[in-house]
């Protein structure tokens, strides 16, 4: 089975909400909210990765993070194991550079958005942590 290691940001703002960005249709879990993130690639560590996919992703420089949770997911056809960051520190102005719907969610919204099976303990993890 594919197995992809992925480095996700949980972006927080001033007012405690959360970044979400809407995954393309025709990706894995199209059509689903997401924090953002993407692929670690070979020879790259995870906080870099990170660096560089909300760089590419939403146009913004990573300042101060922590780990917040580490998830091993099945979906079946594929396996991901998502190492989960909490920013809370950023330069500039995040924007859907790729064109992904975005979204600043208050920690209180988060059960109304349709996330990817993998997520629920995310989100569970970012309510405990930022409510
Ligand atoms: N970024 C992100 N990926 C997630 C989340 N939840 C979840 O199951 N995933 C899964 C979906 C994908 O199978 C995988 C991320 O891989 P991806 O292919 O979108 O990564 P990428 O941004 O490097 O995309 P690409 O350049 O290959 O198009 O992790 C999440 O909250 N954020
Ligand atoms: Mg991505």
């Amino acid at each position: 089975m594919k197995r992809v290691h992925v480095a996700v940001g949980v972006i927080v703002n001033e007012q405690g909400q959360v970044l979400l960005t809407r995954r393309h249709n025709d990706a894995h879990q199209g059509g689903l909210w997401e924090f953002p993130g993407g692929k670690v690639e070979a020879g790259e560590s995870v906080v870099d990765a990170l660096a560089r996919e909300l760089a590419e992703e939403l146009g913004i420089s990573v300042l101060a993070s922590r780990p917040l949770i580490e998830v091993s997911h099945d979906y079946g056809d594929k396996h991901v194991l998502l190492d989960v960051y909490l920013i809370e520190k950023f330069g500039g102005s995040p924007a859907g550079m790729e064109g992904q719907p975005m979204v600043w969610a208050p920690v209180t919204d988060l059960d109304g958005y349709e996330f990817p099976a993998a997520n629920v303990p995310i989100v569970d993890s970012v309510v405990s942590t930022l409510a």
